[in-house]
């Protein structure tokens, strides 16, 4: 397959990385980073292991190939989509955490497939990408239900070397995800903590609301989420990722813009579409938005 990687930072340039190993890549990213790839190839070490030569650009306008992947953060979306829409793509694949499809929908007009990865990486260095978990790329239809294309996508994937799961329950997965993201990424990032300090009783209260509230959400949006199984969804990802720094939290860490809007913002939005309120997301979007006006992120 003919692969353009759109936002070739951490998560980018491992599944870029990875993919190459099998498909033509093409990887948008950065100075110095593309220059170094360029010049001396991709080095993915940590988990994984491997060293590939893709193609690597930074005007990623006027590209061809049958999948674009799309994992700049949530905030750069529009800008990607536009940046794209002058391309030519069968499939657009996303795997960004936040609900970000809607708007490569909105201004794209190729189909686009929802996705999730679990897969954990750093860019450490130009040209230099660290795999620190080996997880799962779950990918399919954004609205549910059987996808050729998802299945081309999944088996290309899988060829790869990359672990991969082509489901047809998406909308379920991503609202389970967001739940997720709006407990623990904002609870760690505002107390500073890695995840499994959400097992102390106070904290896992507070994430368990955020949880709770984006279930309700879900359900408004036809979506089966029960309350108990966003519950048991922070619950269980505490507990596999109890060492993690969560991504929210290392953003902070290194006084960066935050994925807030695409997170508990989105929560915040559908819940007034539907007359629903949802103060703890409300509390902990204000507060993580706080932080970012008063450092200029914002
Ligand atoms: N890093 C990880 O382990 C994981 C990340 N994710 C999600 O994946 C997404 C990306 O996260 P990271 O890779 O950590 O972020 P990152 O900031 O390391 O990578 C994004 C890259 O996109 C590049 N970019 C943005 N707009 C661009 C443009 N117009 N042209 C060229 N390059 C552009 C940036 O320069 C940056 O290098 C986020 O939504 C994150 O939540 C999900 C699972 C794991
Ligand atoms: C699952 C979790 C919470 C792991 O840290 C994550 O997705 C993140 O940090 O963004």
């Amino acid at each position: 397959m003919d692969i353009v990687v759109f936002g070739a930072g951490s998560l980018g340039s491992l599944v870029g990385g990875l993919l190459a190993r099998t498909h033509e890549v093409t990887l948008v990213g950065r100075d110095p980073h593309v220059g170094r790839v360029r010049e001396s190839g991709l080095r993915v070490t940590g988990e994984l292991d491997a060293h590939v030569h893709p193609d690597a650009v930074t005007d990623g306008r006027n590209l061809a190939a049958d999948l674009a992947v799309v994992t700049v953060k949530s905030f750069d979306t529009a800008a990607a989509a536009d940046t794209l829409a002058t391309g030519d793509f069968d499939a657009v694949l996303s795997l960004q955490n936040g609900l970000t499809e809607e708007l490569l929908t909105d201004r794209l007009d190729v189909p686009v497939l929802a996705g999730t990865a679990t897969y954990g990486a750093r860019l450490t260095d130009p040209g230099h990408v660290v795999c620190t978990g080996v997880g799962e790329v779950v990918l399919g239809a954004l609205d549910g239900g059987p996808s050729p294309v998802a299945e081309r996508v999944g088996d290309a994937f899988r060829d790869a070397g990359i672990e991969t799961l082509v489901a047809d329950d998406m909308p379920r997965r991503r609202w389970e995800k967001l739940a997720v993201n709006a407990g623990i990424n904002t609870v760690t990032a505002l107390a500073r903590v890695e995840n499994g300090a959400l097992a102390d009783a106070d904290a896992a209260d507070l994430a368990h609301a955020a949880a709770r509230e984006t279930a309700r959400v879900a359900r408004a949006e036809g979506v089966r989420l029960p309350n108990r199984a966003a519950r048991d969804a922070i619950d269980t990802v505490v507990e596999q990722t109890a060492k993690n720094r969560s991504s929210m939290l290392q953003d902070v860490d290194a006084e960066k813009r935050t994925e807030v809007d695409a997170i508990s913002g989105v929560v915040v939005d559908r819940a007034e579409r539907h007359g629903l309120d949802v103060p703890t997301n409300r509390t902990l979007a204000s507060l993580l938005r706080a932080w970012e006006a008063a450092r200029g992120l914002r």
